[in-house]
């Protein structure tokens, strides 16, 4: 029998790490997202920062709105991943306050409605937290399968000073994911217990 390809073996993993997620109860996720913010608070990731990029949570990824709460009461500039309206695959970072108009997308997450001035360029933001499915002990991340992360975040290089960091429950660690040429590794990924640093 042939062995499955990187393809088939990252969809079925992608199945089972987000029914694992999917599968926590309200309280753990609850718990988790407040836990998420303290970590933040005792590793310092917010001095002397202006622009941080979040998620809304969609599908069992670790919630972020208690960290959202958070960056608005230190007055911290939040944004959000919006699908770009011409360049497919490919995401914009739109400003999210207390008043922003939302949208639903093609898969159903809210964005902030599209308005230029609200755009912030990947290369001016701060910190940029990515949600992921999987990861890795080497910090390689499995996405939702739209690639839309590796796509933008291609524009990233290494002298420009914006911090990826990956967000997890504990469970979505693995042993080695996988990976395809064009995945962009996380340098840090936080969950609820633990910050991993990637060389
Ligand atoms: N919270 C959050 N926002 C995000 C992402 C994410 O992973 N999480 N994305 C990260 O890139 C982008 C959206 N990417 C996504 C890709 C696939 C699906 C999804 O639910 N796919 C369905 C099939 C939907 C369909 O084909 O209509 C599925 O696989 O079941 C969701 C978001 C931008 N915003
Ligand atoms: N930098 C890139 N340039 C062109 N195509 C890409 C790039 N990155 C990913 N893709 C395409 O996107 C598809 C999905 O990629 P992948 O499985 O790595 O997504 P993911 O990391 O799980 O998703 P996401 O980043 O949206 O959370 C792949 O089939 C690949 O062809």
């Amino acid at each position: 029998m042939q062995e499955p390809s990187t393809v088939q073996l990252r969809n079925s993993l992608r199945q089972t790490f987000r029914e694992r997620r999917k599968a926590l109860s309200v309280i753990e996720q609850s718990d988790a997202a407040k836990k998420l913010v303290q970590q933040c608070i005792d590793l310092k990731l917010f001095e002397h920062k202006k622009r941080v990029a979040v998620y809304l949570t969609n599908d069992g990824e670790l919630s972020t709105l208690p960290l959202i709460e958070y960056l608005w009461s230190i007055d911290i500039e939040v944004y959000l991943p919006v699908l770009h309206p011409f360049c497919d695959g490919y995401l914009l970072f739109l400003r999210y306050t207390e008043n922003s108009l939302m949208l639903a997308n093609n898969f159903g997450i809210l964005e902030p409605k599209l308005e230029c001035h609200k755009i912030c360029p990947v290369q001016a933001l701060d910190v940029i937290f990515t949600p992921l499915v999987a990861f890795d002990d080497k910090g390689n991340r499995l996405g939702m399968g739209g690639g839309f992360y590796d796509r933008t975040l291609q524009a990233i290089h290494k002298e420009n000073p914006v911090r990826l960091i990956g967000l997890a429950h504990d469970i979505q660690q693995t042993l080695a994911l996988p990976i395809e040429v064009w995945d962009i590794p996380l340098p840090n990924i936080i969950t609820p217990t633990r910050y991993f640093h990637f060389k």
